[in-house]
């Protein structure tokens, strides 16, 4: 290609991501987009095709974004390439949507006609707006009975402040509105600007491992060419490759002969060393370099820390090599080395939130074949001790003695709450009794609140999305911020099995609290821990004050020789479920005890 085809090529190119709240769309406008420029043929076509993760399938969300190019040919007779950037709605997964926006130059945004603007269609349009991003207003599912896509188109305006007299009006499932939309990304998101000439810069937003290939970078070429066989380096880390391949994702890899300046796409260079290549670097030659590297990314405090262990202490170097690929794939994972008594060795890890910890617990049990043991997540506490010092908590079993600190305090966030009128009462009465301090409220429309409450991480963690949901029969939708830190009075709780201190079981908790999940935790403690043949204690302390107790009794008859008489089909049902079960138990002096144990203080009492 010559620079003039180049230069002609760039002005056909619209690259574009899809924001949205949870639910609302976002991957069944992707599946439609790419049949309708025919990327897969239809028996390719399956639902969800951008959620190649097992997980994503089966739970039906979008975890990872992926990045897809589609040709498209448009009234006005020219041939455009798309460049799509599919991104998850979850808040635990902000992250990624922040990440794909610095790639793209335009985003769809997604609003359900029924549901209408939700905490997280705020919270991810504003970013796209932050990142310049030009916006396309998109009301989905109006087929759906309940729709009111004019009230919606209202509330865009109103509450995002966009304009949204021309939002297209769509129904992805029945494949409405998609003609339109198409047109729409010609006319309205920008051709990416970027001099063809200057020299490489390239953002790396994303990278996997493929054992074959080693790491395999998703770029945002921003100006320059890169062609196969040029030397590259990393301007953050400093290291230098070949590329060996460049391509596009369509949705499978098709190899090019370059990428070039306003393309998306991969490259391989045999980087074998995970290290050297995190999403947020800048790509550039190492003959001509460009002069800065582009703006990286913020990096990402996590939310929740917890401690992960190998039911199986030998793999731990294991466990350890998994952590840095998955890093790789994700860069908002954080982890560290950690001993506990009870568990061994293993890493304190970081997340964004809960979801975020099942995923990336789950994808290391799938993808790496490892038995895990998971310790109950927990917010990071700031311990002030009488020296003087401050100590960061993320791990409860080290806070400092009791002596030795004169105040702790814990993570407030700002959590927005839209919810319907009828609830609010609901809602606030939730916030209060979970230690939520009341901020503001304000209408979304005649029926529609949007109530915002400072409240302690550790509570929003606990159970208060779960009992929101619940208590607005799923109407509420939640987003929150970090506010800072406040001072609270925080008490540890250690739990004691068979008398002995359980490290892992440690949790930290408001002191008004502390009887009552003490209280609860051990009576689940004594329904998930199996029995033995001797009475095993179960206690929660405060200090050396025990405040809670409950007893697993001894097993007096051999309930498993019951089972060899009957049928034989069950009782090997019932062995491997025994054998797997098995696996995510650790003992623990002379208790075993199973992974759920270590999330029972995540439990509340009516469960
Ligand atoms: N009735 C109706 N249902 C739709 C429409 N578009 C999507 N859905 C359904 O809404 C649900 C959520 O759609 P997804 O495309 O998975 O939503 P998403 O925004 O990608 O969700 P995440 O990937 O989890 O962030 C699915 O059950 C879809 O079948 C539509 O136009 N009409």
């Amino acid at each position: 290609m010559n620079i003039e085809e180049m230069q002609a090529r760039q002005k056909h190119i619209r690259n574009f991501s899809i924001v949205a709240h949870i639910d609302h769309g976002k991957s069944t406008i992707s599946d439609r987009i790419l049949e309708a420029t025919h990327t897969v043929t239809e028996r390719e076509m399956q639902d969800q095709l951008l959620d190649t993760m097992e997980l994503e399938r089966e739970r039906g969300i979008t975890i990872k974004m992926n990045a897809v190019e589609v040709h498209y040919h448009a009234k006005d007779g020219e041939n455009y390439i798309f460049h799509l950037v599919d991104t998850p709605g979850h808040v635990d997964f902000s992250y990624e949507v922040s990440r794909s926006l610095a790639a793209a130059d335009g985003a769809i945004l997604v609003v359900d006609a029924a549901q209408g603007v939700e905490a997280q269609t705020l919270a991810n349009v504003y970013l796209a707006i932050e990142n310049d991003l030009e916006i396309l207003p998109v009301i989905n599912k109006i087929d759906l009975p309940a729709a009111d896509p004019e009230a919606v188109r209202t509330e865009i305006e109103d509450v995002i402040g966009i304009d949204a007299s021309d939002a297209v009006l769509a129904s992805a499932k029945k494949g409405v509105g998609i003609p339109e939309l198409l047109e729409k990304i010609v006319t309205d998101v920008p051709a990416p600007q970027g001099d063809l000439d200057a020299p490489l810069q390239a953002l790396i937003f994303d990278s996997a491992y493929d054992s074959y290939r080693g790491v395999i970078l998703t770029v945002r070429v921003m100006s320059g060419v890169l062609r196969p066989g040029e030397k590259i380096k990393f301007m953050n880390s400093g290291a230098e490759y070949e590329v060996t391949e460049v391509g596009v994702n369509s949705p499978m890899p098709i190899k090019r002969e370059l990428l070039m300046a306003g393309d998306i796409g991969y490259v391989a260079a045999s980087i074998k060393n995970i290290r050297d290549a995190r999403p947020g670097d800048t790509l550039t030659h190492v003959k001509q370099p460009a002069a800065e590297p582009l703006p990286g990314y913020q990096p990402m405090t996590p939310m929740v820390y917890s401690g992960l262990y190998p039911t199986d202490n030998a793999k731990y170097n294991d466990l350890r090599d998994a952590l840095e690929k998955l890093q790789l794939n994700d860069a908002s994972l954080e982890f560290e080395p950690e001993t506990s008594q009870a568990l061994g060795f293993g890493f304190r890890t970081g997340f964004l939130g809960l979801l975020h910890m099942d995923v990336i617990q789950e994808r290391l049990e799938r993808e790496f074949d490892l038995d895990l043991i998971t310790t109950a997540p927990s917010v990071t506490y700031h311990a002030y001790t009488t020296d003087g010092e401050m100590v960061e908590v993320s791990n409860p079993s080290e806070l400092p003695e009791v002596s030795e600190i004169k105040y702790i305090e814990e993570p407030f966030v700002l959590a927005q709450i839209m919810v319907p009128n009828d609830y609010v009462g609901a809602v606030m009465e939730l916030a209060q009794s979970k230690r939520g301090e009341f901020d503001t409220m304000d209408y979304l429309d005649a029926n529609r609140v949007n109530v915002k409450y400072y409240m302690p991480l550790s509570e929003i963690i606990f159970d208060f999305f779960d009992k929101l949901k619940s208590n607005t029969r799923g109407y509420a939708s939640l987003d929150y911020e970090l506010s800072g830190y406040r001072q609270s009075e925080l008490v540890k709780i250690d739990i004691l099995l068979n008398n002995e201190k359980v490290d892992a079981l440690s949790f930290i908790v408001h002191r008004d609290f502390a009887q009552e999940r003490s209280r609860v935790i051990t009576k689940k403690l004594k329904e998930i821990i199996p029995r033995r043949n001797f009475e095993i204690p179960v206690q929660a302390a405060v200090g050396s004050k025990i405040v809670a107790r409950s007893t697993i009794k001894a097993y007096r008859k051999d309930v498993t020789s019951r089972i060899h008489t009957g049928d034989p089909d069950r009782r090997a049902k019932l062995l491997d479920k025994q054998k797997r079960g098995k696996k995510r138990m650790k003992a623990v002096g002379t208790v075993e005890v199973p992974q759920e144990a270590f999330m029972a203080v995540l439990k509340s009492d009516e469960e």
